[in-house]
């Protein structure tokens, strides 16, 4: 397979920056938000935003549960920020009745750098990403408090977990489609195309 078709799940967030920085990762890529068009994807990406909201409207647009069953089934799958805390199998400090898709077996704090920090820059080094640390962006961002056997760290800031991935899933506390820096696309696309 040469150009994967990966879509971008829009019920809210940073959509379009995902579509861009998957085209320039030479992706076929498009917006998601209904069950039916989850057929037919090599991958999917859930990007950041407000994960509370997130799992609000994917009850309501009905792709929860179908989208939970296609992550178990082996989905190739990419979150940043709100996108890491919709991959987790749980989270630390839920809004009441906030809900996952779940798929990497890892607790996560929510807005977990705290006031002084809400958002900020930083160099990370991501273990298979070549040429240097990415610039990573973090706005209220979440952190990994804990990850389970089959889990991988990636990265980490400040000792704190910020990349993982577990399998064909793949999560960051921040947000590659900010910056320009197609590499993080690139090694979701890599991943997607050997799970094809
Ligand atoms: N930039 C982001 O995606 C922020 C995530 C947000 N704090 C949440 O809980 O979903």
């Amino acid at each position: 397979m040469t150009r994967p078709t990966i879509g971008v799940l829009a019920l809210q967030g940073d959509v379009r920056e995902h579509l861009t920085a998957l085209a320039a990762a030479d992706a076929a890529a498009g917006p998601v938000r209904r069950p039916e068009e989850l057929a037919g994807l090599d991958g999917l990406v859930i990007p950041g935003g407000e994960s509370t909201t997130i799992s609000k409207l994917a009850v309501l647009f009905r792709v929860m549960e179908p989208l939970r069953e296609a992550i178990r089934a082996g989905l190739p799958v990419y979150g940043s920020c709100a996108g890491l805390i919709m991959l987790a199998d749980k989270i630390l400090d839920p809004r009441s009745g906030q809900e996952t898709f779940g798929g990497i077996d890892m607790i996560v704090r929510r807005n977990a750098f705290g006031r002084q920090n809400e958002s900020f820059e930083a160099a990370v080094e991501v273990s298979g990403v070549e040429g240097g640390p990415v610039e990573g962006v973090f706005i209220r961002a979440p952190w990994v408090e804990s990850v389970g056997a089959q889990v991988r760290v990636l990265a980490e800031h400040g000792g704190h977990v910020v990349a993982v991935r577990q399998g064909n899933a793949l999560a960051t506390s921040f947000h590659p489609e900010l910056t320009g820096d197609h590499r993080v696309h690139e090694l979701f696309v890599a991943a997607v195309r050997a799970a094809a």
